[in-house]
């Protein structure tokens, strides 16, 4: 079978929102691809696809909605055939596709720990106390007010790079981005200190990149297959199955991290109130091959024992 492979007069279009995260994710991606099968940069167009999310800046996205604000322009276009896959953060990607599109391939995955950045503190330990910090998201949020109660939180949205110059107007004291945001941007100079799962377990998928691509299109599934990280879907299966259960949108303060050891895949999760009044964790291991079945097993206990009303807003 010969393999249709992409040319300048055909090229691969690589859907991307225009961030400079973003950019560089599919920038990432093309190069794989690129690599794996010889082939020019010509073969490729980035198409950058404007969404929602990305326009929308002056309010928290909790309150327009949905986790498809991100995604939504982008599938429409994959759907259409405007673009030939889509590029995602899968930390920002609802567990279910809309029809006639899967997302079966990912990169390795980059650093999954948060960093904390500030350009006054080291550590979130010598932020001193009733200081203000800036997140949008609520995981971090509730991760923040459960172990700093002192601390007041304000609506940090926008890019890498606007929640940065925030901070030199000092709009807040600190706040947190994810390594690997701040790795694939090189942004190596950025005053920051990675936080350990231990101490801040990071969103379900956090550092993972996935590509999306149409079911029908067994040519472009060929090519992403030669770039598909196995071990990274291991894991993100068990993230996402655990997500799935619990909600699934980025209304509900949640956290999970899958990590592989041989045979043996370790699921941590953890659900918060939203106000961080409380946490509920756990921490389970079973064979890599049923990591789905045991992210579902965790959301099931953690909400029988959160139950009713846990992630209720309470103000
Ligand atoms: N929600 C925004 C978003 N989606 C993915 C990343 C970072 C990269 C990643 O986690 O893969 C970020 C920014 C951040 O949390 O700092």
């Amino acid at each position: 079978m010969t393999q249709m492979l992409p040319t300048p007069a055909q090229p691969l279009k690589i859907g991307t929102r225009g961030s400079p995260l973003a950019l560089a994710q599919a920038h990432e991606t093309l190069g794989r691809i690129a690599a794996a099968f010889d082939l020019p940069p010509e073969a490729f167009e980035v198409v950058v696809i404007s969404v929602a999310g990305d326009r929308i800046q002056d309010r928290a996205l909790r309150e327009v909605g949905g986790k498809g604000l991100f995604t939504k322009e982008i599938e429409v276009a994959l759907s259409d055939g405007t673009i030939d896959i889509a590029v995602h953060s899968m930390k920002d990607m609802p567990v279910d596709q809309p029809e006639g599109l899967v997302l079966d391939c990912y990169l390795p995955r980059e650093d999954v720990r948060d960093a904390f950045v500030s350009l006054k503190h080291g550590s979130l330990a010598a932020v001193p106390e009733g200081a203000v910090m800036g997140t949008s998201s609520l995981r971090r949020r509730a991760q923040l007010l459960v172990r700093r109660p002192d601390l007041h939180v304000v609506e940090f949205r926008g890019n890498v790079q606007t929640r940065l110059r925030k901070l030199s107007e000092n709009v807040a004291e600190a706040t947190f981005l994810a390594m690997a945001g701040l790795n694939r941007l090189e942004m190596a100079d950025v005053a920051k200190s990675p936080i350990q799962p231990e101490e801040m377990l990071p969103a379900v998928a956090q550092g993972a990149i996935g590509i999306e691509r149409r079911a029908a299109d067994s040519a472009t599934a060929a090519l992403l297959e030669a770039i598909h990280d196995t071990q990274t879907a291991q894991r993100l299966a068990a993230e996402r199955a655990f997500l799935a259960r619990l909600d699934g949108s980025c209304e509900t303060p949640i956290a999970g991290l899958a990590e592989l050891d041989g045979a043996t895949l370790r699921l941590r999760g953890e659900i918060l109130r939203p106000d961080g009044s409380e946490a509920l964790a756990d921490d389970r291991s079973a064979p890599i091959e049923d990591g789905a079945a045991l992210g579902t097993e965790m959301a099931e206990a953690l909400l029988a024992q959160a139950g009713a009303g846990f992630f209720d807003f309470k103000s």
